[in-house]
């Protein structure tokens, strides 16, 4: 069977952005990403800081441990990263929780596809705009909306969460948004201060940037059908890792 690079395994906590907000899960976090975004709040997924942590874990070690964590306390679990869609060897996870009655949501960017990607419940697919610095390939994101389409899994397993930190990036998921006007569309508030344990003003900060992100939204005639969210659980516990 094959070991998939694990870094946390975390939970039950609040799934704290997109199309599942608020709802109880579980999260499996893998190590490994494609892209290198400049604001990552999980950098340490790619940048070799925590590659002491990486575990090599079966379908059957991450099963297993998340019961010791969460007992029969979740029904829903959220793989996220790094980029989970570099593993091919999910299928394996994703089929053992749905033989439990365990739903499973994706975290990923739309930069790879895998086939065990049609078998998530709630998938998250979250391009990257300007101030990332990465670059899309929409040909590649094209065929990975295409392929969801063909499997009639967009109305009510997939979503685009696009996050943003300026007027440019508003732009960009303008443009996302035109592109896939039939996938159910997320605006996500950046948070450009990753590192600092000052949580009064962290959420003072991302309030004020989440009411210039609204704003933003209510004067856009392109941007009638989108939901504009924070990260809920940085207003809870700002920007402490596993939870
Ligand atoms: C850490 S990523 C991991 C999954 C995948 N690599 C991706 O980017 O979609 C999970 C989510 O956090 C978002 N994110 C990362 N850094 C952020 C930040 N500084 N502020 C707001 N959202 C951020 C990403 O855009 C993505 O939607
Ligand atoms: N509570 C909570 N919600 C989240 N939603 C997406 C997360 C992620 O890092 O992918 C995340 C996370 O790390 N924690
Ligand atoms: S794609 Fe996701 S995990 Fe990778 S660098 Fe960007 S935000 Fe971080
Ligand atoms: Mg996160």
């Amino acid at each position: 069977m094959s070991k998939l690079p694990v870094l946390e395994i975390f939970g039950p906590t609040i799934q704290g952005e997109g199309m599942v907000i608020g709802r109880k899960t579980m999260f499996v976090r893998t190590a490994g990403c494609d892209y290198r975004c400049s604001w990552c709040d999980s950098a340490f997924t790619w940048d070799g800081s925590a590659k002491d942590e990486i575990r090599k874990m079966s379908a059957d070690d991450i099963f297993n441990e998340l019961k010791e964590l969460g007992g029969t306390r979740f029904n829903h679990v959220t793989i996220s990263g790094g980029n989970p869609a570099l593993l091919a060897g999910m299928d394996a996870l994703v089929e053992q929780l749905h033989d439990h009655s365990i739903e499973v949501a994706l975290e990923t960017q739309g930069s790879k596809w895998q086939d065990w990607m049609g078998n998530i419940d709630d998938l998250t697919i979250s391009p990257k705009p300007p101030s990332s610095m990465m670059k899309t390939d929409f040909g590649k994101l094209d065929a990975i909306i295409n392929e969801l389409r063909s499997q009639d899994r967009v109305e009510k397993h997939t979503s685009l969460k696009v996050v943003v930190f300026n007027d440019e990036d508003f732009e960009y998921a303008v443009h996302v948004h035109e592109r896939y006007p039939d996938v159910p569309f997320f605006l996500q508030v950046g948070n450009d201060d990753t590192s600092t344990a000052d949580d009064d003003n962290l959420t003072r900060d991302l309030l004020n940037k989440y009411e210039w992100l609204i704003n933003k939204t209510m004067e856009d005639a392109r941007m009638n059908n989108v939901r504009v969210l924070p990260q809920l659980h940085t207003f809870v516990w700002g920007n402490s890792r596993g939870v």
